[in-house]
């Protein structure tokens, strides 16, 4: 079981690192697409931070702040080999943002990674999740980590031209 104390310790973590492709099954099998960071930026998780689902705060590019939901680890419904890192927007881009560099500011906790019977039960677990993080997200001390000064930065030139 994860320890809450060793996983709240590291929060808020931030993180940037360029969009690559997964399995492309987040938004073809599941209806939610889900922008994967390379290997580096897994490995770089402080090593104590339990795998999981988290909600928290992403930017594409410099683009604006918006909520996201995150899932750290194997997924084990599909059996991954590869410990991945995933976050899903609640935002409707007008198209795919791959070898952008994605923002991210992880929040909070939500629940453990699980195995599922069936798609539809892990696609509706999701938008639990989806809709839990949306609420926890207004509460003031997490609405302020969406102006912290990691994302000015993201909207600052030096980022602007890469
Ligand atoms: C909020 C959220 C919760 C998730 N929870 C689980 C889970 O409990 N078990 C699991 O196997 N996968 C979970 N996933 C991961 C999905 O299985 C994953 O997004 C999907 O396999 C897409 O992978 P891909 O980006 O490689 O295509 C979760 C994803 C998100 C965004
Ligand atoms: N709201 C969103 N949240 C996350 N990714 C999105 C969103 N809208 C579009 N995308 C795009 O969808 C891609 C993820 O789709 P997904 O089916 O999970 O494929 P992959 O397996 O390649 O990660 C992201 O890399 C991004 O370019
Ligand atoms: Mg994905």
């Amino acid at each position: 079981m994860p320890r809450t104390d060793c996983i709240m310790r590291h929060l808020p973590y931030f993180c940037r690192g360029q969009v690559v492709r997964g399995f492309g099954r987040g938004s073809k099998q599941l209806g939610i697409p889900t922008a994967n960071f390379p290997e580096q930026v897994v490995d770089n998780l402080p090593a104590d931070i339990s795998t999981g689902i988290y909600y928290g705060w992403a930017s594409v590019g410099s683009g604006d702040v918006h909520k996201m939901v995150v899932s750290i680890g194997w997924n084990p419904y599909y059996k991954n080999t590869k410990k991945s890192m995933e976050t899903h927007i609640m935002h409707t881009f007008k198209e795919d943002f791959y070898g952008e560099i994605l923002n991210v500011a992880i929040v909070g906790y939500l629940r453990p990674e699980k195995n599922f019977d069936s798609l539809e039960s892990l696609i509706s677990a999701i938008q639990g999740d989806i809709e839990e993080a949306k609420k926890q997200l207004d509460l003031p001390e997490h609405l302020k980590v969406k102006e912290d000064n990691f994302f000015q930065v993201s909207k600052s030139k030096i980022m602007n031209g890469h």
